[in-house]
């Protein structure tokens, strides 16, 4: 890749480079099975070592230059990818669905509404589906599912045995401009009711003004009142103007102990893209590079379809490798994204397409 594009080079340390995929998009398939039939191979979710996060160091990320033409021609190669064929796409949507962040935040909300959700959790693909692809002794399951703080509670009653985890949005999702003590309460509601994961909001304003100590001081309380909860710090990235400032929000919130960064919550006007997703997917690489730490990435917001799916697996699979297409470091969020990919999966194994409204609740 280009030189010219993310860099922290004045206190990178001489590490080896992570090993960037040489293989085309998506050939290197990890789950990929024979044909219709055969077994895919279903990898369950790994436990994966807490960030632990580093002091403030400006000095990691204040000169960074990030190459905007570059960077969305990059981004342009991927989402075109037209390798992956048949049974490899099948298995490539199947690892998309066990990576999804399986999400409902609206207004109307219900007890009822989650519970139905957690169903399709607990069986996201429909069984006559599950068995054609000879997944029947290993159904998939979604990575988590994610709510409102109040919302917690029934989720995890509906998810109870599954391994399922709930994840909550807090910190005054979407905008995060509620007082600090209201945030860190609103997470240690979320973590006291179940939530085993919690999807905060930094303060875009803290980005826009510079201001990296109130943001790394913000964070960090954020991470102590989560406790065993890991964290995944939403950036927002729609508010945040320029690429750059894209990157340096994601190295603070990584030096704050952020255990995912998250484009999006959906609720901008520009939710993930592949550019932004590639800024921070260099942050994420470089912070490697410096402490040694593997952080996961989660897109979110507005992935609608299979084949966004399938944009987003490569771009892990081609920056950062096989380790990051597994749940425990790579997370879709999505509200709708499911039923799309089911549907690319019903037409594989029975060579029809059904309407989408088949696929209800996600
Ligand atoms: O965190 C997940 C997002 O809020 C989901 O956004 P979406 O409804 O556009 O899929």
């Amino acid at each position: 890749m280009d030189k010219t594009e993310t860099r922290a080079q004045a206190a990178k340390p001489p590490v080896a480079k992570q090993q960037v995929a040489k293989t085309p998009a998506l050939a290197a398939v990890p789950t990929a099975g024979a044909p219709t039939g055969s077994a895919l191979t279903v990898v369950s979710h790994g436990g994966h070592a807490r960030n632990k996060g580093t002091p403030l160091r400006p000095e990691w990320f204040e000169t960074v230059q990030v190459n905007l033409t570059a960077t969305e021609r990059r981004a342009g190669t991927l989402g075109g990818r037209r390798t992956v064929k048949k049974e490899y796409q099948a298995a490539w949507l199947v690892k998309a669905v066990q990576c999804i962040d399986l999400t409902t935040l609206a207004g109307d909300d219900t007890p009822g509404r989650v519970h139905r959700l957690a169903m399709k959790a607990r069986r996201p693909l429909r069984e006559d589906i599950v068995a054609a692809l000879g997944l029947a002794d290993a159904p998939p399951t979604v990575g988590a599912v994610c709510v409102y703080p109040t919302m917690v509670a029934p989720a995890v009653k509906a998810l109870a045995g599954s391994g399922i985890p709930v994840a909550s949005v807090a910190t005054g999702f979407p905008a995060g401009l509620t007082p600090l003590p209201q945030r860190l309460a609103e997470i240690r509601y979320a973590v006291d009711q179940g939530a085993g994961e919690i999807d905060i909001v930094i303060n875009r304003a803290q980005v826009l003004t510079q201001d990296w100590n109130a943001l790394y001081d913000e964070v960090k309380a954020m991470r102590e009142a989560c406790g065993e909860a890991h964290l995944k710090a939403i950036l927002g990235t729609g508010d945040l103007k320029t690429l750059r400032n894209v990157y340096k929000a994601s190295m603070v919130a990584m030096m704050a102990g952020a255990d995912f960064i998250k484009t999006s919550t959906g609720k901008e006007d520009v939710n993930a893209t592949l550019p932004v997703s590639l800024t921070m997917i260099r942050a994420l690489r470089d912070y490697g590079d410096l402490t040694g730490e593997m952080i996961g990435f989660k897109p979110a917001g507005g992935l609608r379809t299979a084949k966004d799916a399938l944009a987003w697996l490569a771009l892990m699979k081609e920056e950062l490798g096989r380790p990051w297409l597994e749940p425990d470091l790579f997370r879709i969020g999505a509200s709708s994204l499911l039923a799309d990919i089911e549907r690319q999966l019903e037409h594989y194994v029975t060579g029809r397409y059904s309407a989408l409204t088949h696929h209800a609740m996600a």
